[in-house]
C-alpha cells in the first residue's frame, strides 16, 4: 500500500479566539478530498485545542505542538500525553526545531518524548532538520541521522510516526528548499531507515517536508518520489482571498481526486 499524502498545519504560537474561529470556519467551508487519499491535521496552540477539535469538520484532525516527556505531576506549565489522549487529540508534533533551539531540547530528550507519547497512544509528527551552518559545513545528513537515531533508539514500532524534514534555514524565511534539495534528504533519510531500522519501515513511513511551503512551491515538491506531504507553518494561518480557501487546502487540492 502506498504512503498516504499528509498535510499538517502548524499554527505555532499564533492566534486569538476570533482568528482561530475564522480559520476553523474557512477550513470547514473548503473542499476536501477523501480521507482515503490525504490526511489533514492542524495544530493550534494548547489553549485552542478543545475548541478547534470541537468545531472542526471530522475529516480534519488536530495535533498538539508538544507534550511532556513522562506522566504528569509536578511539572508546572507542561501538558502530558495522557491529557491529550483524554481530550481525544490524536496527534502531537515533537522535536520541532523551535523547541530544540529555543527550549534546549536535545535529540535524546526528543527521542524519549516520542517513545512516551507513542506508548500513550498518540501519533507523532517527529521533526528533524539541519541549520544553515550545518548545511554549509556539509553535515546535513549527519545531523538528520543523529536526530532520527535518537528516536530509533527508543522506539520499535514506527506505524504511528510521520517524520517531518524541516531544514531550519527554510523555516519562516521564505527560502523554501528546492525540490532537488528536499528529495535528496528525504531519499537519504529513507535509506537510513532502511539500513538502520528495516526496509518495511523505510517503505511505509511518511517523510514530509516543512519550511516556507506555499501554494506556489508545493506542487513541484510534492512531485518528488520521497516527499509524502508537508508541515506548513505560516501559510496554514492564511486564507486565499480569491478562492476563499484556507491555504492548506490550496496546497493539497492539486493532488486530490474529486471532493466529497
Ligand atoms: O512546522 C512548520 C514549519 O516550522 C514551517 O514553518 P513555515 O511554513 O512558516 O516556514
Amino acid at each position: 500500500m502506498g504512503r498516504k499524502f499528509f498535510v499538517g498545519g502548524n499554527w505555532k504560537c499564533n492566534g486569538t479566539v476570533e482568528q482561530v474561529e475564522s480559520i476553523v470556519n474557512t477550513l470547514n467551508a473548503g473542499q476536501i478530498a477523501s480521507t482515503d487519499v490525504v490526511e489533514v491535521v492542524v495544530s493550534p496552540p494548547y489553549v485552542f485545542l478543545p475548541t478547534v477539535k470541537g468545531k472542526l469538520r471530522p475529516e480534519i484532525q488536530v495535533a498538539a505542538q508538544n507534550c511532556w516527556v513522562k506522566k504528569g505531576g509536578a511539572f508546572t506549565g507542561e501538558v502530558s500525553a495522557e491529557m491529550l489522549v483524554n481530550l481525544g487529540v490524536p496527534w502531537v508534533i515533537l522535536g520541532h526545531s523551535e523547541r530544540r533551539s529555543l527550549m534546549g531540547e536535545s535529540s535524546e530528550f526528543v527521542g524519549e518524548k516520542v517513545a512516551y507519547a507513542l506508548a500513550q497512544g498518540l501519533k507523532v509528527i517527529a521533526c528533524v532538520g539541519e541549520t544553515l551552518e550545518q548545511r554549509e559545513a556539509g553535515s546535513t545528513m549527519a545531523v538528520v541521522a543523529e536526530q532520527t537515531k535518537a528516536i530509533a533508539d527508543k522506539i520499535k514500532d514506527w506505524t504511528n510516526v510521520v517524520v517531518a524534514y524541516e531544514p531550519v534555514w527554510a523555516i519562516g524565511t521564505g527560502k523554501v528548499a528546492t525540490p532537488a534539495q528536499a528529495q535528496e534528504v528525504h531519499a537519504n533519510l529513507r535509506d537510513w531507515l532502511k539500513t538502520n531500522v528495516s526496509p518495511e519501515v523505510a517503505e511505509s513511513t511518511r517523510i514530509i517536508y516543512g519550511g516556507s511551503v506555499t501554494g506556489a512551491s508545493c506542487k513541484e515538491l510534492a512531485g518528488q518520489p520521497d516527499v509524502d506531504g508537508f508541515l506548513v507553518g505560516g501559510a496554514s494561518l492564511k486564507v486565499n482571498r480569491e478562492h476563499k480557501q484556507s491555504r492548506v487546502f490550496i496546497i493539497i487540492m492539486p493532488y486530490l481526486p474529486a471532493p466529497i
